[in-house]
């Protein structure tokens, strides 16, 4: 069989590898495809730096548009990032009836039913293994795994450069920027590093996996977005002699009401296996009815672990090409015409347990006034502690750990706090999950 022809866009650090695992294990990849899949063009503006590394033989062009309305490209790859070239090109591509694989998370998140329904109409595939938690094969095991269940919750690391932040500022004390530096050499942070640091990427990631776990349009808009630029050391310090790690968690969840989708620094049992994945590498939970909560752990960035989602999807792409469209696996999982309008639910909607740092005058009564705030507010105390300030300031800080309550509640407690004259810092908060 003819091999198929596959146009590159972008050959940076995800093209680079795609390029260098499609090279290295042709053979194996053809005897699982059925084809050989032969990249015959790459897109990629930097021409120079293209051509040394492909080689002779595989044509470099700098105008990525000519690539994506190429007759003799079948599949074309987007690797170049960014939303608005990157959406021209999709839909370029799709139009002139080539499948599309990528990598781009952004572009989906923002743009995805747009393109999917472009792709209907024209009968070709999109592919997007990479997008969420690199090479794990996560998107494989919610459209196709689990599909005989009904999905309670998604709650996962699916940013490697935060959680490598995270991990080296526990464990090894390090500043902040001295680590997202070494992400950005490793090749983990995006080309704009605030989408990481800020949880923007773990949103774009949270709203796909939401979206095929509960079948319901792609939202990103209304995903609620916290970063870890404004997490403290002390509060990682004090989460670890409570038993906890924190952790920027991506949680999604199913409720009577609606769909709750959030991001953002989140207190994990230290006990707990997503407590203890390190470094750059991710973990995404997901609780089904009938099989219970799963895991999948593995490096969700970096050249050759994107690659070998990225090239998995080629694959995908090439078994199906001749198959009837109605045979394959439908973007979001569920049929398109299947899909539920569910609301997603607002911050304040959302039920959670609490961490709640706050320094106080060391005088009779603040506990009790404090009790007296969280009690009115409907917010019953699960422990609390008391301690010395860290920094040897003056009063006392107290920590209260807090069972379920409402957002909405614990705002309106923290702002009532934050009144009181004997309150001398601001009320910090942190969510919590238990998780499995
Ligand atoms: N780096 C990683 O670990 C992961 C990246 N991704 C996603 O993969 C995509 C690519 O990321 P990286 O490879 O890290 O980025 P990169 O910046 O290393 O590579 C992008 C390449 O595209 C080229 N390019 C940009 N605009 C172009 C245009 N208009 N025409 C032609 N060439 C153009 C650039 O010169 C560069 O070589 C992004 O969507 C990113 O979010 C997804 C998972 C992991
Ligand atoms: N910047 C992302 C790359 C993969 O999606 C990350 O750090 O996880
Ligand atoms: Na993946």
């Amino acid at each position: 069989m003819e091999p198929i022809r596959v146009g590159l866009l972008g050959l940076g650090i995800v093209g680079g590898g795609t390029f260098k695992v499609l090279e290295r294990n042709a053979d194996e990849i053809a005897r699982r495809a059925g084809r050989r899949i032969v990249v015959t063009k790459v897109g990629e503006r930097d021409v120079a730096r293209a051509r040394a590394r492909v080689g002779a033989d595989v044509a470099v062009e700098a105008d990525a548009f000519a690539v994506a309305r190429d007759p003799e490209i079948d599949i074309v790859v987007e690797l170049i990032g960014g939303v608005t070239v990157a959406r021209q090109l999709v839909l370029e591509a799709i139009a002139n009836g080539k499948h599309v694989v990528t990598a781009n998370k952004a572009l989906l998140a923002n743009h995805g039913n747009e393109i999917f329904a472009a792709a209907r109409e024209r009968g070709v595939m999109v592919a997007f293994e990479a997008a969420v938690a690199g090479g794990i094969p996560i998107i494989k095991a919610i459209r196709e795994g689990l599909t005989a269940n009904r999905i309670e919750w998604v709650a996962g690391i699916i940013n490697g450069t935060t959680n490598f932040i995270l991990s080296e500022m526990r464990s090894r004390g390090l500043p902040f920027e001295e680590v997202l530096a070494e992400a950005q050499r490793l090749g983990y942070a995006e080309a704009d590093p605030t989408f990481d640091i800020e949880g923007i990427d773990a949103a774009h990631k949270l709203t796909l996996l939401a979206s095929m776990a509960f079948g319901i349009p792609v939202q990103f808009s209304r995903a609620y977005v916290e970063g870890i630029t404004r997490l403290s050391s002390v509060d990682i310090r004090h989460a670890e002699r409570l038993g906890y790690r924190i952790k920027l968690l991506a949680i999604t969840k199913k409720r009577p009401e609606g769909v709750e989708l959030r991001v953002h620094p989140t207190l994990v049992p230290a006990g707990r296996l997503i407590a203890n994945v390190e470094g750059a590498m991710n973990a995404v939970l997901v609780n089904g009815d009938a099989v219970g909560p799963t895991l999948y752990y593995g490096q969700g960035a970096g050249e050759e672990p994107t690659a070998s989602a990225v090239v998995a999807d080629l694959v995908d792409v090439t078994r199906l090409d001749t198959a009837d469209p109605g045979h394959r696996v439908p973007h979001l999982a569920f049929q398109p015409e299947a899909l539920a309008d569910l609301p997603i639910l607002d911050i304040g909607d959302v039920r959670s347990a609490y961490y709640l740092r706050l320094r106080v005058r060391d005088q009779p009564g603040v506990m009790a006034e404090l009790a007296r705030i969280l009690a009115d507010n409907q917010i019953s105390i699960n422990s609390m502690l008391q301690q010395q300030p860290e920094d040897e300031g003056d009063g006392a800080d107290i920590i209260f750990l807090t069972h379920e309550a409402l957002e909405r509640d614990v705002d309106n407690a923290i702002a009532q706090m934050q009144a009181l004259d004997v309150v001398t810092s601001d009320v910090t908060r942190l969510r919590m999950e238990q998780l499995a």
